[in-house]
This record gives C-alpha cells, sequence and structure tokens, in this order.
C-alpha cells in the first residue's frame, strides 16, 4: 500500500517534471533567433553574403541596422555578431559556462596543428593546456623574462640605428626573437638565422589556410576524402601542401632543445621546464606532442600580435608627435640620460603606461578576438542563441563606441589619465584581449614585450617623416589593413638616434651580447 502511494506520487512528480521541462524547452523555442540581414538563400544561408574580406566593416554596418547582436547563417551553422562590450560581456564573460569552446577548424587540423589550444574545443584537453599557459605566463612567471625582453628590445633599436632592415622586418625579427628564446632558449641575433626561416615558412602556410571555420572543409569535413579535382577540396589540398611547413615548426626546435637536454647545454625555457615539471623519464607521444605544440603556441599566438601592436607604436609617434614628445619628457625625467630603461620603472612611468593601454584600443589588432562556440542554447534580452553559435565579438567597434571614449578614431593616451591630470578618465580596452575563459594567457608576457620597446625606443630614438628624392616630407595615410587581424598599411618612417648618452648605451650592451 505505502509502495504503490510512493509509487504514484514519484509517478506523478515524474510527470510534472516532464510537462515543465517540455513547456520551458518550448518556451525557449518560441523566442525569436536575433535579428539579420535577410538570408541570401534556403540552402547556403549568408554564405554568399558573409563578408570574407572585410568582416569588420560589414558586421559593424549590419549592427548599426539590426542591433548589438546579429543573427547569421551558412549552411545550417548559425553565427553571432556581438557589436558591443555589454553583449560580449553579458554572454563570453557571465555566461562563460556555455560560451567557451570553439568552432570546428578542420584545415588547421589537416595541416598538423592539433592538439593547438587556440582552437581546442572546451573539456579535459583544453583545461590541461590552458593550465600550462596560465601558470607559465602569469605576473609572476614573466619576470623571468624580463632580462630577455629588454636585451632584444636594445637589439631591435641598435638594428633601426645602424639601418640593418626596415622597421617592419626588424619588429617581426624581434617578435620571433623574444618568441624562440622563451620556447626554446635560443638567442637569434641574425636575419639569417635557421629558426627565422623555419618560422616564416609556417606563417606562409597559415596564411594560405583560409577563414578559420569558413572555409567549405570546415562545413562539410568529408571533403577531406574526396580526390584533389573534386569542387571544394581547395584548402585540403592547401593544408596537404603546406604539412610539412607547420610540422617542421613544432617539431624540429623541440627536437633541437631534447638534443641539448641530453648534451648537457640546454639553456632554461619553456620546453625545459615542461620536460621537468612532467618529473618523468619518458613521456607518451601524446604527452611529447602536447609539449611541443604548446611551445609553438607562443611564437603563433605571440608574434603577429606583438609585432602590429609594435607597428602601430611607430605609426603613432610618426602622426602625433606631441605624444611622442610628451613620452620621451616622461623617460628622461624618470631615467635620465646615463642609464636605459628597466623594469623597475615601471610603475613611475604612468604616461607611456597610457600610451601603451591606447595601442590596445586604437584598432585592436584582433578585432573580432577569436570566434567563441556556444555548447548550450540560451536567451539573451529575450533573443535565442541556439546551441553551437559560432560567436565573433566585433572588438573593432567596440573601441570606437563614442558613448565610452570621446573622439575615438584618435590617438590619444591621455584620455585614460584622471580628469585631475588633464585626462578624461576613460576606462582602459580590456576586449583587446579577448574574454571569459579564452581571455589571452600571454597578456602580462605581451604587455611587458611591448613596454620593452616602448620605453627603450622613447629613450632613445626620434621617429620621424621620411622624404621622397625631392625632398618633400611624406605622411602616411594613416590606415589600416583590416581582416581577421589588424595591422597598419605599410609606411614608411625616418628613424634616428636621439642625440644623448642612452643612445651609446644600446650601442655598447649590443656589441657585448654579439661577441
Ligand atoms: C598584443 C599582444 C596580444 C594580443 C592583443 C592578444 C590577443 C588575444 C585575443 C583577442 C585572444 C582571443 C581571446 C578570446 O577568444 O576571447 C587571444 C588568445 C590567445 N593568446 Fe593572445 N594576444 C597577444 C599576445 C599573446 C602572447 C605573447 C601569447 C603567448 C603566450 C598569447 C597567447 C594566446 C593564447 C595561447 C590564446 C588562446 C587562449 C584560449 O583559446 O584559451 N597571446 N589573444
Amino acid at each position: 500500500m505505502g509502495d504503490s502511494i510512493i509509487g504514484r506520487c514519484a509517478f506523478l512528480g515524474a510527470l510534472c517534471c516532464a510537462i515543465a521541462g517540455v513547456h520551458f524547452v518550448s518556451k525557449k523555442r518560441s523566442h525569436p533567433l536575433p535579428p539579420g540581414p535577410p538570408a541570401g538563400s534556403m540552402l547556403l544561408g549568408h554564405y554568399g553574403q558573409m563578408p570574407w574580406g572585410s568582416p569588420v566593416t560589414v558586421f559593424r554596418e549590419w549592427a548599426k541596422k539590426y542591433g548589438d547582436v546579429v543573427y547569421l547563417r551558412c549552411f545550417g551553422q548559425p553565427y553571432i555578431v556581438l557589436d558591443s562590450a555589454e553583449a560580449a560581456t553579458e554572454l563570453l564573460e557571465k555566461q562563460s559556462a556555455i560560451f567557451s569552446s570553439r568552432p570546428n577548424t578542420m584545415v588547421y587540423k589537416l595541416m598538423g596543428w592539433d592538439p593547438d589550444v587556440v582552437f581546442l574545443p572546451y573539456g579535459p584537453h583544453f583545461r590541461k593546456q590552458r593550465k600550462i599557459f596560465q601558470t607559465s605566463f602569469s605576473p609572476q612567471a614573466c619576470v623571468e623574462f624580463q632580462p630577455m625582453q629588454l636585451q632584444n628590445a636594445r637589439i631591435l633599436v641598435h638594428g633601426l640605428m645602424e639601418n640593418q632592415g626596415d622597421s617592419v622586418q626588424l619588429l617581426n625579427r624581434f617578435t620571433i626573437a623574444l618568441a624562440i628564446g622563451i620556447a626554446y632558449g635560443h638567442q637569434i641575433l641574425s636575419a639569417d638565422d635557421e629558426y627565422i626561416k623555419v618560422i616564416q615558412d609556417s606563417s606562409t602556410a597559415l596564411s594560405y589556410g583560409g577563414m578559420p571555420a569558413g572555409t567549405l572543409v570546415d562545413y562539410f569535413p568529408v571533403l577531406q576524402y574526396f580526390p584533389s579535382w573534386f569542387p571544394g577540396t581547395h584548402y585540403v589540398n592547401v593544408a596537404r601542401e603546406w604539412k610539412w611547413a607547420v610540422r617542421k615548426m613544432i617539431e624540429w626546435p623541440y627536437e633541437v632543445v631534447l638534443k641539448n637536454i641530453a648534451e648537457g647545454s640546454a639553456r632554461p625555457c619553456f620546453v625545459v621546464n615542461q620536460l621537468e615539471a612532467a618529473c618523468k623519464d619518458v613521456l607518451t607521444s601524446d604527452e611529447h606532442e602536447d609539449i611541443r605544440t604548446a611551445a609553438a603556441v607562443i611564437y603563433s599566438a605571440g608574434s603577429d600580435t606583438t609585432s602590429f601592436t609594435l607597428q602601430k607604436f611607430f605609426l603613432a609617434m610618426l602622426l602625433y608627435p606631441e605624444v611622442q614628445k610628451k613620452g620621451q619628457d616622461e623617460v628622461d625625467q624618470v631615467v635620465g640620460a646615463d642609464r636605459l630603461p628597466s623594469f623597475e620603472d615601471r610603475d613611475s612611468l604612468p604616461f607611456v603606461y597610457c600610451i601603451i593601454q591606447e595601442l590596445l584600443r586604437w584598432h585592436p589588432v584582433a578585432p573580432l578576438a577569436v570566434p567563441h562556440c556556444s555548447t548550450e542554447e540560451c536567451v539573451y534580452k529575450g533573443m535565442r542563441i541556439p546551441k553551437g553559435s559560432y560567436v565573433f565579438p566585433n572588438t573593432e567597434s567596440m573601441s570606437l563606441d563614442d558613448n565610452v571614449y570621446t573622439n575615438p578614431s584618435e590617438f590619444n593616451p591621455s584620455r585614460f589619465l584622471p580628469p585631475s591630470e588633464g585626462g578624461k578618465g576613460e576606462p582602459q580596452f580590456e576586449p583587446a584581449f579577448g574574454f571569459g575563459r579564452r581571455v589571452c594567457p600571454g597578456k602580462h608576457l605581451a604587455l611587458a614585450n611591448i613596454w620593452a620597446v616602448v620605453s627603450t625606443v622613447l629613450a632613445t630614438l626620434q621617429i620621424g617623416k621620411s622624404s621622397d628624392e625631392t625632398g618633400r616630407e611624406i605622411t602616411p595615410s594613416g590606415k589600416f589593413n583590416i581582416g581577421f587581424t589588424s595591422c597598419p598599411k605599410e609606411f614608411c618612417c625616418s628613424v634616428v638616434g636621439r642625440p644623448n648618452r642612452a643612445r651609446d648605451l644600446v650601442r655598447e650592451l649590443v656589441v657585448k651580447v654579439s661577441s
């Protein structure tokens, strides 16, 4: 008797839950999708309208028309574009349990870029890889890299003073040298170093890889099994053709470190630290692959982003000479002429800090961050965001929000100073490093890399306009190439040593390192 009453109660309870569940699901389903432009066709959705060439500007225009959450669909795959910091924070940060995965990037996998933490889906493998980065590049851990950062900044400045190449070439060499030094303990001193060649080949391979998660093979992975002449297999063929370059970049420097360890000549570096932390003599092949891919990510995620930010620095100093002068005055006052800036000066140089914050805001180098992917359906402001949506935060658009930033197109580091110091007290631009559980784990390393260059350049160099053959000054357009990354359009500038002792100090220090 008792049992049957309990049984009936349990049955009724289960029925109520089921009804409530169905009601909840249907209520959720009844929410409309976010607005967006009309789809071109039922089957392709917005595929034909997707602005792969200049996504940022077109996404911004659509957002102006449809609102700060825009819905698109390609071959049934939902895309969400977030145009405001508010929407990005509400979804990617506050609901990070749902919005922390990544789209499937089949072309990168076929190229041999697996398991790259940047594109790993959310799960145990991702968390393990991510932890390696968070521990290795925490603010405390980054202190270890400061001597290397200053040394490479001085080598860069010396190269610029001696006209060893144009500024873009030398900035690229600086960022590669730092990544290689940190990952493998190797110091690059010349442009013909073998590491540079290996890295350039892999960059070429990645530049042919198409839009991450946006090629036909990403939508239809089955295409990888079709013959190379079959329509739609272009990126499968590219991935196969260039896989050697990506694999060489991942495997060769790692093998060199293993050999150096065996010979007792390995220098302290990320790979050595990871092998020591593994606390075993024999690692499985998966464990080796995890460490060598993570080491390669230090370069692949950190080099272009840092190099583009520094290119912006040179452009901004050229276009805004009053900012350069203010930065130089601050460095001269605090550091003096008898030594070069070091990390102990960091807190005493607030305007240099503002210059770096403005470099992160002014045309963010990752204008659409890296797309996130949602693992559950959810409702935001009455709009249904389907499970499996690819979510693009439009950080370029957020940086131009004139409700937050006055004259947002202008490069004005003083905007961050408090009003008592003649500034506007505007907030730092947090979206530059992304959102939630996928926020850039190299942020502290990146900020220190940039600080080393900005402070050393302000102390030692004068950046100005260059002249043409007739002696007329050339003013750069100040325009940017904005795709899935953003960097200044090619520009020329004149870089000369400032007439001070700091310039000689750089020369002395670099000659010592090279010999
Ligand atoms: C100015 C320099 C840099 C900028 C502006 C930058 C920006 C970003 C952005 C926007 C993301 C995507 C975040 C998201 O999905 O929400 C990201 C991810 C990432 N960055 Fe950086 N980054 C910089 C430098 C570096 C450096 C030096 C490293 C080297 C350790 C690095 C390592 C990574 C990694 C591993 C990820 C993937 C994180 C994940 O998927 O969980 N970044 N970065």
